[in-house]
């Protein structure tokens, strides 16, 4: 993990402890994605009945929120699902997915999320399911939760980085 994502997801942990949620689109519309940066922290599960693969890159004590990163393989999607209680923001950091979303089980709208695109949902916005529509590869995102109970589709954590050290020391600017 690159200084500058450690950094990303520092930022990212101390906004969802301190509930400013209006930061989390901002920080994640900074971040220019690299694979170098992410890389060790992506990894798949092979087996060929997962859609996904859920990697567990932090998870916050008191229900105050948790990051991940997803890997979804050529041609999979999530099934359609609420996000109760949480605000769910998604960046892409790999690939592109589509997101469709639906109010009273009736889709309202379809959008591409491109490389570096973020998204944000919540159960008053509605329902969505994300699709890897890529016949050849795969997608990556980095999800954040402003609660730890977003297991929609029952798929296990495959690789849990819960204990990356995310202690930073800045440089102190005058
Ligand atoms: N919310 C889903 C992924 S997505 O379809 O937003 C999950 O965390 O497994
Ligand atoms: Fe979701």
């Amino acid at each position: 993990m690159s200084a500058k994502f450690k950094i990303l997801i520092h930022d990212l942990s101390q906004a969802l402890q301190n509930k400013n949620y209006n930061e989390i689109p901002y920080l994640l519309n900074s971040y220019n994605s690299l694979i170098s940066d992410w890389n060790t922290l992506s990894v798949e599960n092979l087996n060929s009945n997962c859609k996904y693969t859920r990697n567990n890159l932090l998870n916050l004590p008191n229900n105050l929120g948790q990051i991940l990163i997803l890997i979804w393989k050529s041609n999979c999607n999530s099934n359609v699902h609420f996000h109760p209680n949480s605000e769910c923001w998604v960046k892409v950091l790999n690939g592109k997915l589509e997101e469709n979303i639906f109010q009273d089980n009736k889709l309202i709208s379809t959008n591409s999320i491109l490389l570096n695109d973020v998204s944000h949902i919540n159960d008053s916005i509605g329902s969505h399911s994300m699709h890897n529509r890529s016949l050849n590869n795969r997608a990556v995102t980095l999800h954040v939760y402003s609660n730890n109970d977003n297991n929609n589709n029952n798929i296990e954590i495959f690789k849990n980085f819960q204990n990356l050290d995310l202690h930073i020391y800045r440089k102190k600017i005058n």
